[in-house]
Parts: structure tokens; sequence; C-alpha cells
């Protein structure tokens, strides 16, 4: 018996990585259809051998988490990428990934590329909002090589997977941690006349042992609707202090009255931009419910 972590899976082929660095081929074990269980890429495994190259799969750890869409198991952490300038950043959407990521519960990096385009100083208000509550903030730019060492260590020992919106540098900077995979780069349009986004299985990318990228960026559609609106709350970490000492238990911090959340804004210890995202995120979640009710 020997243990290991699937890679990458094709037609009913799993390639697993065992522990002492060999890849082999392996076949799954019959009982897990019958469970309804299949095993997906970041599974870590335990192996039959049958010979030097093939095996099979007889058991699946239990999973830390699992991502829909690229369907990987096991993911530490989220590179969430934008680019400071050339898109511009969209500090709601940031908002959104970091509330995907929670509640899939990685941790979140926040990553901000293209440092040479950012004229008015973007970075350090990126980073004054969002290190203030925890979340580690790196500068990048997948031109020059700046911060790839950074990267290079956040991404040690741990599986991660890039997010963010099309053109701030994913690819690039994928392509600036490894050697084995190269992806395509360059301009949104003739990224998609080429066929780039025809529906393709993830695949772990092993940087180096125990470091593993997701080969296809996650969280390529950010839809909350499955979210209830009285969750979305927990998703905002600097609001803990704040939960549940608000006069109405079941405040949801945009009207109340005596509401503990709303005062941290007021005193500045909440940041106002979050608070709005968060209202303006709650209040779109309220929608979708109400006309789903229709
Ligand atoms: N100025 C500047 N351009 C960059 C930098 N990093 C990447 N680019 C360019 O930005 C464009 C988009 O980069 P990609 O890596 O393809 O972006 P992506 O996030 O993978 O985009 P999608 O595949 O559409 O999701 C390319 O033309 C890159 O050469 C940077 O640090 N500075
Ligand atoms: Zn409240």
């Amino acid at each position: 018996m020997a243990k290991g972590i699937l890679l990458k899976g094709i037609a009913g082929f799993y390639y697993v990585e065992l522990e002492d660095g060999k890849l082999i081929e392996c076949k799954a074990r019959g009982k897990f259809r019958k469970d309804k269980l299949s095993p997906i890429v970041g599974d870590r495994v335990e192996v039959e051998l049958i010979d030097e190259s093939h095996g099979v799969i007889t058991g699946i750890s239990e999973r830390k988490n699992q991502l829909i869409r690229p369907q990987v198991a096991n993911v530490d952490q989220s590179i969430i990428v934008f680019a400071l300038k050339n898109p511009d950043i969209s500090f709601i959407l940031l908002d959104k990934l970091l509330i995907l990521s929670e509640h899939n519960d990685l941790t979140s990096i926040i990553c901000l590329n293209k440092s040479d385009l950012d004229g008015d100083n973007t970075f350090e208000e990126v980073k004054n909002i969002y290190e203030n509550i925890g979340y580690k903030v790196i500068k990048t730019n997948g031109k020059t090589g700046e911060g790839i060492d950074s990267l290079k260590n956040v991404i040690k020992n741990k599986v991660s997977v890039f997010a963010g919106p099309s053109g701030v540098g994913k690819s690039t900077l994928f392509n600036s941690l490894q050697d084995k995979v190269k992806m395509e780069t360059g301009e949104i349009s003739s990224k998609i006349n080429r066929g780039k986004h025809t529906t393709r299985h993830a695949e772990l990318i092993e940087v180096e042992k125990n470091t593993y990228l997701v080969d296809t960026p996650g969280f390529s559609s950010i839809d909350l609707s499955f979210m209830e609106p009285e969750y979305l709350q927990y998703s905002f970490r600097e609001f803990k202090d704040y939960i549940g000492r608000c006069k109405f238990s079941s405040c949801l911090h945009i009207k109340e009255y005596g509401c503990s959340v709303k005062e941290a804004v007021e005193e500045g210890k909440i940041q106002q931009k979050r608070y709005d995202n968060y209202r303006d995120i709650l209040l779109e979640l309220m929608e979708n419910r109400r006309m789903k009710k229709w």
C-alpha cells in the first residue's frame, strides 16, 4: 500500500504522485462507483501497486474542501490577482472573491500585478485596507519579475489556485512560477479567438515537492446566489468582533437601530469601503431571493 496525491484524471485514468515522487497511472476500485464517490484532482489517496508504474486507488482521504469550478479537492489558498491598472481594480469583485474564498475555507492572498502601471499609488490604498484585516497583500510585475520571490514563498508547501478577472496577468504569473506548463498569455480578444475558453479538466502542477498550483483559474464566475443573506456577514472577517453585539439579534447591519457594526464604521474601526460593499452585496442577495420567490 502506498500513499499519494492525485494530480490529473483523464477518462477513468488517474495520475497519482506517490510520496517518493514517482508518478503512476491508476484505475479506481469499483466500490467508489457504488458509493457515488469518484477521485478528483487534489485527492490524497491510497494506492495498491500492480507494478512499477500502475496501481489501483483503494482509498480517498477525507477532503478538507472541494471546489466546484475547477473541480479540485484540498486546496489551501487562493491567490487573488488584480492589476493595479489596465484593467482597474474592482473592489466589489475583490470582496466577492474573498467571500468565496472564506466560504471554501481557503486562505486568501491578494496579489496586485502590473506594478509598472501604478501611477496613483493604488497599491498602498489596497494594502492599507486589506492588510489591516489580516490579508497578505503583495505587489508583482509579470514583466520584470518584481515580487515573484514573495509569491514563491507564499505558495511553498501549499496547493494554490489563482483567481481574478481576465487580463490581470494570472497566466503570466503562473508561467513565472514554474516551467512545466506554459499558459497562453496575451490580450483578451486574441486569446478568445484561439479558443482558450473551452472546458477542460483541472490539473495540479508540481512546482517543487509539496508545492502545487491548479492550472486553471478558480472562481471564474462569481455567483454568490447560493448564500443565505444572513450568512454574508460572517465572510467579512473584521465584522466578527461586532456581530452579536447589536440591539437586535437578527440585525443585518443596514438600517437597524443600535447596530454595533454601523457604529464601528462610524468610529473608523471598519473601513467604509468594505462596509459599502457588504451592503451592496447583501442587497443583491436579498433581491435574488425575492425574485426567486415570484
Ligand atoms: N504592463 C504589464 N503588463 C503585464 C504584466 N503582467 C502581465 N502583463 C500583460 O497583461 C496581459 C494579460 O496577461 P495574462 O497573463 O494573459 O492575463 P490573465 O489574467 O491570465 O488573463 P485571462 O487568461 O484572460 O484570465 C498580457 O499582455 C501580459 O503580457 C505586468 O506586470 N505589467
Ligand atoms: Zn448590526
